[in-house]
């Protein structure tokens, strides 16, 4: 009977319990898998639901503020510059010069090419002049560039040594409080400086004078980690693109993270630049290639240059509203009309390639003090410069492309204010206005229909040789 008892036990135990015990077990652990798959199958779901809104969330926000991206699984857009601290836990230096400088909103080129920057991700950014840029590839700089003091780790591209200089006051300002060495590559440092032992974690530089740096092996760019190329559909231009493309490959460090940045920015170069770039998002505001919706804009026939020179002293006369930036297409004419103009009462300057460093440097200090009222100026001070406040571009001579005319106009009309470009022609320069008439219009201005119906004219640069500034009306030109 025991021993019956004991063997049915043990059958009991060795087999139901152990049966039980493994179909108990069994069962509870499919239970808990089907459970917990069946858990992670509704967070799944509601990950992707969530992933959803935040897509629709960020289309709509993107839409509100004229941004276009392409490139796929593009970050957020900010929201404001909080979110710097809170998503991208940004040092409260910056922040606090962020606030410090009054800037309360993001600009949209701020709000989506900076998460993109950050991120990790390549960028061609195109947005209208005075739209901010500058800010928003120097924000992710600053935060990612942590000053260990190891040589270069981010380098500025820009075409003019002015742009350069304003640029790397820019990065100090808002680098205040972090310990940082920001250096603008100067001709003395380019030539003679050892880079390895000069401190230096962000260069600010045009194509040549680091390109010269680097070919003296003065300068490694190895560990590069942030390159932008400003302006860059100038620096893809013939003359730039060969040293573009020797201190691109310089910047040899495989997870560096480059970025180009225009208001204007050609089929052709973003072919180019693609091959430079890997895995890129594409940020557009506004239409790509347009002029700032905030410049109004004229046209006005001169038909000589003597009518040129009558109708700046007429405009003059009517109602100087300084400061006044007035360009001229090139450095002999640039001189020519200071002359006309120097002798009157209106504080006129000239700045031009032909000047010393220093003559130059001075011409924008005065200008940007409001020493001088109206600056003559070559395309130079065409592009990124961002004289405060102008109030008036004319365009003295005729631009030679329409990228050269949306730049220059784009001095007015900056950070929200609103500007004036008036744009003065002569009988030559009829068949280029239907180019220049096209941007306006798209930019809200007001153009005569006798100019959109001329023929449409593939524009190939623009540069007739005029007659000396204030010539008399040649008769037989009538
Ligand atoms: N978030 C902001 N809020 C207010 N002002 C801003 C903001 N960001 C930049 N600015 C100001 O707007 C002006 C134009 O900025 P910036 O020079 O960067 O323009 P940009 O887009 O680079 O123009 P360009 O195409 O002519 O180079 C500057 O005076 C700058 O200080």
């Amino acid at each position: 009977m025991d021993g019956s008892k004991k063997k049915k036990r043990k059958r009991k135990t060795n087999g139901s319990e152990v049966v039980e015990g493994f179909d108990v077990f069994k069962s509870s652990k499919s239970l808990k898998t089907k459970e917990s798959k069946s858990n992670q199958e509704d967070d799944f779901v509601i990950h992707i639901k969530e992933i959803d809104k935040q897509i629709e969330r960020d289309s709509q926000f993107r839409k509100k503020y004229g941004i276009h991206v392409s490139g796929y699984n593009v970050a957020s857009p900010l929201w404001s510059f909080d979110e710097l601290k809170t998503r991208f836990d940004c040092q409260s230096h910056l922040l606090h010069n962020i606030t410090e400088l009054r800037f309360k909103e993001p600009t949209p080129i701020q709000r989506q090419a900076i998460p993109i920057l950050l991120s990790g991700r390549d960028c061609f950014a195109c947005a209208p002049t005075g739209s901010g840029k500058t800010l928003a590839f120097l924000i992710p700089m600053l935060m990612k560039i942590k000053g260990a003091h190891e040589g270069v780790k981010g380098l500025i591209i820009c075409p003019t040594r002015e742009l350069a200089a304003q640029t790397t006051r820019e990065c100090k300002k808002f680098a205040k409080g972090k310990k940082l060495y920001i250096k603008l590559m100067t001709k003395e440092l380019s030539r003679s400086c050892n880079f390895e032992k000069i401190p230096c974690d962000i260069l600010v530089s045009t194509p040549l004078r680091v390109d010269f740096a680097v070919f003296k092996r003065k300068l490694d760019l190895s560990r590069v980690e942030y390159l932008v190329l400003d302006e860059s559909d100038k620096l893809f231009e013939l003359g730039f693109v060969e040293q573009i493309d020797s201190v691109v490959k310089a910047c040899s460090n495989p997870s560096i993270v480059r970025s180009l940045f225009s208001a204007t920015l050609p089929e052709s170069v973003e072919e180019l630049a693609r091959t430079i770039m890997h895995d890129a998002v594409r940020v557009i505001v506004g239409r790509k290639n347009s002029a700032s919706v905030l410049v109004k804009q004229k046209l006005l026939f001169a038909g000589s240059e003597k009518g040129k020179l009558l109708a700046l002293r007429q405009s003059f006369a009517e109602s100087l509203n300084p400061p006044i930036l007035v360009f001229v297409q090139s450095k002999e004419r640039a001189k020519q009309l200071y002359k006309e103009l120097a002798l009157e009462d209106i504080k006129a300057d000239v700045i031009h390639a032909d000047l010393t460093q220093v003559q130059r440097e001075d011409a924008v200090d005065n200008f940007r003090a409001g020493k001088t009222w109206v600056l003559i100026a070559t395309d130079v001070v065409a592009r990124g410069m961002d004289f405060k406040g102008i109030n008036c571009v004319i365009n003295y001579d005729f631009p030679e492309s329409a990228a050269v005319y949306i730049h220059r106009i784009g001095r007015s009309g900056r950070a929200g204010r609103p500007g004036e470009a008036i744009t003065l022609f002569t009988k030559e320069d009829k068949p280029f206005l239907r180019n220049i008439a096209n941007v306006m219009k798209i930019s809200g201005s007001e153009v005569p229909k006798w100019i959109l119906a001329l023929p449409k004219l593939k524009w190939k640069k623009h540069r007739p040789l005029r007659d000396y500034v204030g010539a008399e009306l040649d008769d037989a030109d009538e």
